[in-house]
C-alpha cells in the first residue's frame, strides 16, 4: 500500500505538488491523469526518492520516502520517458545486465530474467546490438526491461508509453496488466485519457499540483455529472484555468 500525507513540493515560488493525501491499495493499476505541467512527474520522482518533499511525506509498504529511501528504492521500479540513460556502446542485453548488478542479482538469476522478458517484447533481434542505433520505441522497451529487471512490488511509470507506435505500447500495456496480476501495484502518469481509461483501476486527477478527483472512472463520472469521462476532465481542468 501506498499513502501520500500531505505531499508537497515547491521549487522556488512554484508550488509543483499541493497537498497530495490519498492511498493506493496493494495490486492497483493507478492513474495520475493531468495536463502539461500538472506535477505528475514531479509526484513520481518524490515517491522514487530522486527530490525530497518540501513538506509531508509517503509511506511505501511501510517505508516512510524521507526516511528510509534506500530501502524504498529496492522495492519500486522506476521508468521514467524523456531521457533513456542507455550507454550507448553496451548490447541492450549488457545495459539490461548492468543495471540487475547494481540490484544485487546473481548471473544465473538475471540470464534467466533477461531471456523470459526478450521472448515477452520480441526483443530477440536486438537484444545483442549496440544501443546507440536503436530507434525510439526500441530504447524504450530496453527501459522498460531495464525498470522491472528485478522483480520491484511497486512500479512508478512516467509516461510509459510515450513515442511508442500502437504495437509496442500495447504490449506495454499487456505488461502492465500482468503486473498486476502478479500482485504488484503499479502507478503511472499520464496525459491521454483513452490510455487511463482502458487500464486504471482507479485514477487521480491533478492539476496545477491540486487533486481534483479520485476514485474508479465510473464514481469520478458519477460524482461530477458528466457524460464521459473526457467531459469531466475538460470540465475540472477548465474550470480551474
Ligand atoms: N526542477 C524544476 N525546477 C523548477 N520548476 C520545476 C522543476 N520541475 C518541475 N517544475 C515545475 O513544476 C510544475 C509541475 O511540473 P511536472 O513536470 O511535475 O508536471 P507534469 O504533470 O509531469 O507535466 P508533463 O506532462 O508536461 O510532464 C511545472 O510548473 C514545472 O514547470
Amino acid at each position: 500500500m501506498i499513502e501520500l500525507i500531505e505531499l508537497t513540493k515547491d521549487f522556488g515560488k512554484v508550488r509543483a505538488v499541493d497537498r497530495l493525501s490519498f492511498t493506493i491499495n496493494k495490486g492497483e493499476i493507478f492513474g495520475l491523469l493531468g495536463e502539461n505541467g500538472a506535477g505528475k512527474t514531479t509526484t513520481l520522482r518524490m515517491l522514487a526518492t530522486m527530490i525530497k518533499p518540501s513538506h509531508g511525506t509517503a509511506i511505501i509498504d511501510g517505508l516512510d520516502i524521507t526516511k528510509e529511501p534506500e530501502k524504498v528504492r529496492r522495492k519500486i521500479g522506476i521508468l521514467f520517458g524523456s531521457e533513456s540513460g542507455l550507454y550507448s556502446r553496451l548490447t541492450a542485453r549488457e545495459n539490461i545486465e548492468y543495471f540487475a548488478t547494481l540490484h544485487d542479482m546473481k548471473k544465473d538469476e538475471i540470464k534467466k530474467r533477461i531471456d523470459e522478458l526478450v521472448e515477452r517484447f520480441q526483443m530477440q533481434e536486438f537484444i545483442d546490438k549496440p544501443a546507440g542505433k536503436f530507434s525510439k520505441g526500441m530504447k524504450q522497451k530496453v527501459c522498460f526491461v531495464r525498470s522491472i529487471i528485478h522483480n520491484p512490488d511497486v512500479m512508478l511509470f512516467d509516461e510509459p508509453t510515450n513515442s511508442l507506435d500502437v504495437t509496442s505500447a500495447k504490449e506495454v500495456h499487456d505488461f502492465i496488466r500482468l503486473c498486476k496480476q502478479e500482485g504488484r501495484t503499479i502507478i503511472f502518469s499520464s496525459h491521454t485519457m483513452s490510455e487511463v481509461e482502458k487500464l486504471c483501476d482507479r485514477v487521480a486527477i491533478i492539476h496545477k499540483g491540486s487533486l481534483m478527483a479520485i476514485g474508479t472512472i465510473d464514481e469520478i463520472k458519477q460524482r461530477f455529472s458528466g457524460a464521459s469521462f473526457e467531459d469531466v476532465f475538460i470540465r475540472l481542468v477548465g474550470d480551474n484555468r
